[in-house]
């Protein structure tokens, strides 16, 4: 995969961050290809339950595993993830672009030495529980920060059963300690049994796609 052209100004929103302290940052890495209240959804519940004092959306430049087909352009996504991020304790930025990445592992080490003071949790749905043992350098994501997976239907009973989860199935946390997760030794991660939100972007694409053909009709 080619490295995208730095774009300083994605690393605009997080400069107030670099002389934070002690704080606690969930990562919602994603297409967002749009957002939506999915999205939202699970930002609200790492606020809610993980204890994290932020929520950066990292708006992924290309999903190595994605279509390029389908994308709509970073600033559109960007746009869009912004919009859904709308509250005082969340931040959309595309800062992939400008540190010159599309794999969250090197997208981690990277923020580690941007932002030593800060400690990091993973978020993702349940489906990309289920995929990530395909993702580049996946296991040492694991060492980098602590993961909260989300429940997700119909992918949580596969990705509970799947390669990762076997693969750190002993790092595994108990939901009653997932407010202490930033702080666990890693590898350590939670399921969130949350209510189920069913919103997709890719139902929301075919959505938009048969509106437009039925308006051209
Ligand atoms: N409804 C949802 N419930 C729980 N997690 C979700 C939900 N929608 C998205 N996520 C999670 O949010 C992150 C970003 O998701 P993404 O931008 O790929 O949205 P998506 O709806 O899965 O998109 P697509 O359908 O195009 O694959 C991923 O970790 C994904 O698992
Ligand atoms: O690092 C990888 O190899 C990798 C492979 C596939 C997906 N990811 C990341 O997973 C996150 C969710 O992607 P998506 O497209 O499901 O929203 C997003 O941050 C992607 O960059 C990362």
């Amino acid at each position: 995969m080619a490295r995208f052209a730095p774009d300083k100004a994605a690393l605009r929103p997080l400069g107030r961050f670099r002389g934070s302290r002690g704080q606690t940052v969930g990562l919602l890495g994603g297409s967002f290809n749009p957002a939506h209240a999915g999205h939202r959804h699970i930002a609200e519940e790492a606020l809610r339950r993980l204890g994290v004092d932020w929520v950066w959306w990292l708006v992924s430049p290309q999903n190595p595993l994605k279509s390029t087909a389908e994308m709509a352009p970073l600033a559109a996504r960007l746009a869009s993830a912004a919009r859904m991020a709308d509250h005082p304790r969340m931040v959309a930025t595309a800062v992939e672009s400008d540190l010159g990445t599309v794999y969250s592992a090197e997208t981690l080490r990277q923020l580690t030495r941007l932002f030593p003071h800060l400690r990091f949790v993973w978020l993702m749905g349940a489906d990309n529980l289920g995929q990530i043992s395909r993702w580049r350098a996946w296991q040492s994501l694991y060492a980098r920060a602590a993961v909260a997976v989300f429940a997700r239907a119909p992918y949580s009973g596969a990705a509970l059963t799947g390669r990762a989860a076997q693969k750190f199935r002993a790092a595994r946390l108990p939901d009653a300690a997932s407010r202490t997760l930033a702080r666990h030794r890693r590898p350590a991660w939670v399921f969130l049994r949350i209510r189920l939100h069913p919103a997709s972007a890719t139902a929301i694409r075919a959505a938009a796609q048969s509106g437009f053909v039925a308006d051209n009709a």
